[in-house]
């Protein structure tokens, strides 16, 4: 059975190579080189996370393999502005286009519009990609251990090493958090949804975070809609969010993004 994820990879496969044809590694490699300064996507959420407050990745999310799609009024600028002022510490930004209707000219866009260090959320099967990524201004990568073997995850986590970018790597099961704990991840994901099934649980964090290695910042990623869930995934280990569709469904993007980080009294 061909799930998401095998079909994602195949696309991304062959989107890759044309990519290639046009721009060969040695020239997209010195283009990234001189792309200017990353903004320190880790450091960001290091400085950003309290003890029970984590900090927040947005996600500027046009539509999902899952819901289809969620926000129709769709301005990436906007949205990084609104995230910005809603108190996000760093932005993540979906260039995938086949299931994501994401653009790379979002994340170009998004970012110009704030300080905020970004992620490109796409799917990673090429080092290429992340020299890619790195002319696009992303600040950080996203490394889908479901989607890569251990040479090529270690491959694009020191190709971003190399171009100055973090790199986040996700996990969703206690294999996956083993892998990323021996390639030595400073930032780590748990993926509550199964990229597999699209089933949400966000006790994923919970169940997951005491196999992460304790240098390491984690990060909850999916299904955080309440900030009683912030409290619940932050307490079970998670220095940091990451929350797209909750915050995409408002009319009001900063004040939800505001709401969602205030602390709830227990
Ligand atoms: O919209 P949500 O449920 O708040 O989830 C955001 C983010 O975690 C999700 O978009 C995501 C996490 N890992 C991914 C990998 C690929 C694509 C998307 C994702």
């Amino acid at each position: 059975m061909t799930d998401i994820l095998e079909q994602i990879a195949a696309y991304k496969r062959e989107d890759v190579a044309a990519r290639k044809r046009a721009r060969p590694f040695a020239e997209i490699e010195s283009e990234a080189l001189v792309a200017g300064m990353p903004r320190g996507f880790t450091a960001a959420l290091r400085k950003r996370a309290e003890p029970g407050r984590p900090a927040l990745i947005a996600e500027v999310k046009k539509a999902s393999p899952s819901k289809g799609l969620i926000r129709a009024d769709f301005d990436p600028p906007a949205l990084a502005r609104a995230y910005e002022g809603g108190g996000a510490a760093c932005l993540s930004i979906l260039t995938d286009g086949p299931s994501f209707q994401g653009d790379d000219a979002y994340l170009v866009a998004a970012r110009a519009a704030v300080a905020l260090p970004c992620l490109r959320k796409d799917f990673l099967v090429d080092p290429w990609q992340v020299a890619e990524s790195r002319t696009l201004g992303a600040d950080c990568v996203l490394i889908i251990l479901s989607m890569v073997d251990d040479g090529l995850a270690a491959d694009l986590l020191a190709e971003a090493g190399r171009f100055g970018m973090d790199a986040l790597i996700e996990t969703h099961d206690d294999a996956e958090m083993a892998r990323a704990a021996s390639l030595g991840g400073e930032l780590i994901g748990v993926n509550n949804r199964s990229l597999r099934t699209f089933e949400v649980d966000l006790t994923t964090t919970a169940r997951m975070a005491h196999l992460a290695p304790p240098n390491a910042l984690l990060v909850a990623e999916s299904g955080i809609f309440t900030p009683a869930d912030v409290a619940a995934v932050a307490e079970a280990g998670a220095s940091a969010i990451l929350v797209g569709e909750s915050l995409m469904r408002q009319a009001d993007v900063e004040a939800a993004t505001e709401a969602l980080l205030e602390p709830v009294s227990r």
